[in-house]
């Protein structure tokens, strides 16, 4: 079994008991009710590369990152610095995450888009993080099925949420266009083997569309990676691990703010 398959079965697990907890139809009806989302494409589309600030407590490849005991005052030392989207991991097996910090995040940094990031699998998920103040979500196309990508991106816009559509090699940046993705996350670690491979952004970034927004994940540890990025055509970063780690990581986002929107910073291509 790989990492991915083994994080997901853990995922599956969970989300029986949630939605054994809350049905579909009412999370469905949560859903509805939120506060209505935040225009994610419009505040990664503005000027220079954008910063998504990852709160990750834990990962398979690292183990224990940072404590995190206020997630809401770390996104607000991060919302604070410029950072353009709040990323709040969710899965509680692997990253220490849960929907209690995507509360806790939304409600302390209204006006800054927060990400969802999770294995989602099924629709019951996307409503969940609708339902939690979501404004997008991550999904991994090589974790769904085509036809399920289709679906399940389809129910992230029909609620009017953006989806990061996350892919790892050409042939996955072909099926993430397929299925109608606008904003497409390069991420340069390999859920397989959880190396970590920057190059992996600049195979892949130029063979997208100019009007995809191209997002390079992980691997950014200072502002020099995010220029590398920027070089081969990234919009915005997601950063995690950097972030977390960093003696002070407002500071750390700042300075990631301040390389993206210096003038010696490629400019993204849209
Ligand atoms: O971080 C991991 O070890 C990991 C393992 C398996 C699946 C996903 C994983 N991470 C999720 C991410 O994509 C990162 O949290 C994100 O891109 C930020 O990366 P980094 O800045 O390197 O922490």
């Amino acid at each position: 079994m790989t990492v991915l398959e083994d994080i997901i079965e853990g995922v599956r697990e969970d989300l029986a008991v949630r939605e054994s907890a809350i049905p579909f139809d009412e999370i469905k009806q949560l859903s509805a009710a939120a506060t209505p989302p935040h225009d994610v494409l419009a505040a990664l589309k503005s000027q220079g590369v954008g910063v998504i600030a990852e709160v990750k407590r834990r990962s398979p490849s690292k183990g224990e990152l940072a404590e995190i005991a206020e997630p809401a005052d770390l996104a607000a030392d991060y919302a604070d610095a410029g950072a353009r989207v709040i990323s709040v991991l969710t899965e509680q097996r692997r990253f220490g995450g849960s929907l209690a910090d995507l509360d806790a995040v939304r409600k302390r940094v209204p006006a800054t888009p927060v990400l969802r990031k999770d294995f989602v699998v099924s629709p019951y998920q996307v409503h969940e993080a609708r339902a939690h103040g979501a404004d997008m979500v991550l999904l991994i196309v090589a974790a769904l099925e085509q036809n399920v990508l289709e679906a399940l991106l389809d129910r992230v816009e029909s609620l009017g949420m953006a989806a990061l559509v996350e892919v790892h090699t050409a042939e996955e940046s072909d099926r993430a266009l397929e299925a109608g993705a606008k904003i497409i996350g390069i991420n340069a670690r390999n859920l397989h083997t959880l190396e970590v491979d920057r190059d992996v952004f600049g195979r892949i970034a130029p063979g997208l569309p100019q009007d995809i927004l191209k997002v390079a994940e992980s691997g950014v540890r200072g502002p020099s990676d995010l220029m590398a990025y920027a070089g081969s055509g990234a919009d915005a970063v997601l950063v995690g691990e950097g972030l977390v780690t960093s003696d002070n990581p407002k500071s750390a986002v700042n300075q990631l703010v301040t390389a993206g929107s210096h003038p010696a910073c490629p400019r993204p291509s849209r």
